[in-house]
């Protein structure tokens, strides 16, 4: 029978090579992901979320020092396939992504139309005339006019250059598109239209999202899922509504608590110290130093509790109810 989860993460990590040491940034990190699903990653600056797209991707730095673990996808394994193998089968084809910065993207002395063609050329074997129809199809979907085409990448604005970006990511249909930061060096009403953009995609095509983002007030109209990352960990794994309504592990809420409120008088909330180096992280509780709920049970490990209404979270707090 097929598998119905689309990818299954498991003991996922990526250590990289340092002159202080080994760097820790993905370290055992586990979940899933359903067709049609959007999952929004969150956590602080350094806390391994690009590190993890990486992974996912296959984008590997020179300087790995461990690659490890399982990525199903649509049960197919893919860390134990070769680079050739995941390039041919798998990049574009079956997962796509949109990095930070389009501009780095896209290839300045290549017309965006060429660019955004070429992944169906290239993986479906498609013919330049029709790969080319293909790509004004989804330029339109995506907003872009379609005389841009024949662009080159410096003549259209970072929005424009962004879109052109998504639709690049979506011509081959892929499984899953991987969006790191996609509207970060945006300004603010560009950023909103680009979130809108997605909410529209993701209702037209059949396609699963994973977006990475510091921007939690906007990603939580997108989100059907949110993943907490924090020091190269997951703690925290929630459908949507319940997060945004009532997230459970001590990080998430102050996570929350961060994001300023626009109809409230609260003031947002600033989480004091500095997340652990991930050279020698605790071994204990990764977030214990700054969590005011802390108890001696914090210097051991917790492990990831599924909480009884199917949250998982990885934190002492929840032990008895997990159990019970
Ligand atoms: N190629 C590399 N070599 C050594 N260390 C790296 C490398 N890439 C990332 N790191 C380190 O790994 C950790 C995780 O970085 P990563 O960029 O994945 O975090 P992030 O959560 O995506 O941060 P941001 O939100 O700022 O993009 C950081 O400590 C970073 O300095």
């Amino acid at each position: 029978m097929p598998e119905k989860t689309l990818l299954r993460v498991e003991d996922l990590k990526l250590y990289f090579r340092a002159t202080r040491g080994v760097v820790q940034a993905v370290d055992g990190v586990y979940f899933t992901l359903n067709p049609n699903e959007a999952m929004v990653i969150i956590g602080e600056s350094g806390c391994g979320k690009s590190s993890m797209a990486k992974a996912l991707l296959r984008l590997l730095p020179r300087n790995v020092h461990t690659y490890s673990g399982k990525v199903f996808l649509n049960g197919t394994e893919l860390i134990s396939m070769s680079d050739e193998e995941y390039r041919q089968q798998i990049r574009w084809l079956k997962i796509s992504m949109v990095p930070q910065a389009a501009m780095n993207a896209l290839n300045p002395v290549l017309r965006v139309g060429d660019q955004v063609a070429e992944p169906m050329m290239v993986h479906h074997g498609v013919r330049k005339e029709e790969a080319l129809v293909q790509a004004a199809n989804m330029f339109q979907r995506v907003g872009v006019p379609v005389d841009f085409l024949t662009r080159y990448p410096f003549e259209l604005s970072g929005g424009m250059r962004q879109r052109a970006a998504i639709a690049m990511a979506l011509v081959t249909a892929p499984d899953l598109v991987i969006l790191d930061e996609p509207t970060s060096a945006l300004d603010v009403l560009t950023q909103a239209n680009i979130m809108n953009l997605l909410k529209r995609i993701k209702k037209e095509i059949a396609t699963s999202f994973i977006l990475i983002t510091h921007d939690i007030a906007t990603s939580s109209e997108l989100a059907d899922r949110v993943g907490v990352m924090y020091a190269g960990q997951m703690v925290e794994l929630s459908d949507a509504h319940r997060f945004f309504t009532a997230p459970l592990h001590p990080y998430s809420q102050k996570l929350m608590a961060s994001v300023p409120k626009l109809r409230s008088t609260v003031e947002p909330e600033f989480i004091t110290g500095q997340p652990p180096s991930l050279i020698n992280p605790p071994t204990g509780c990764r977030f214990a130093a700054r969590c005011p709920l802390r108890f001696e049970k914090c210097d051991q490990d917790p492990p990831m509790f599924q909480h009884p209404d199917g949250r998982q979270v990885k934190c002492w707090l929840y032990e008895k109810e997990a159990r019970s």
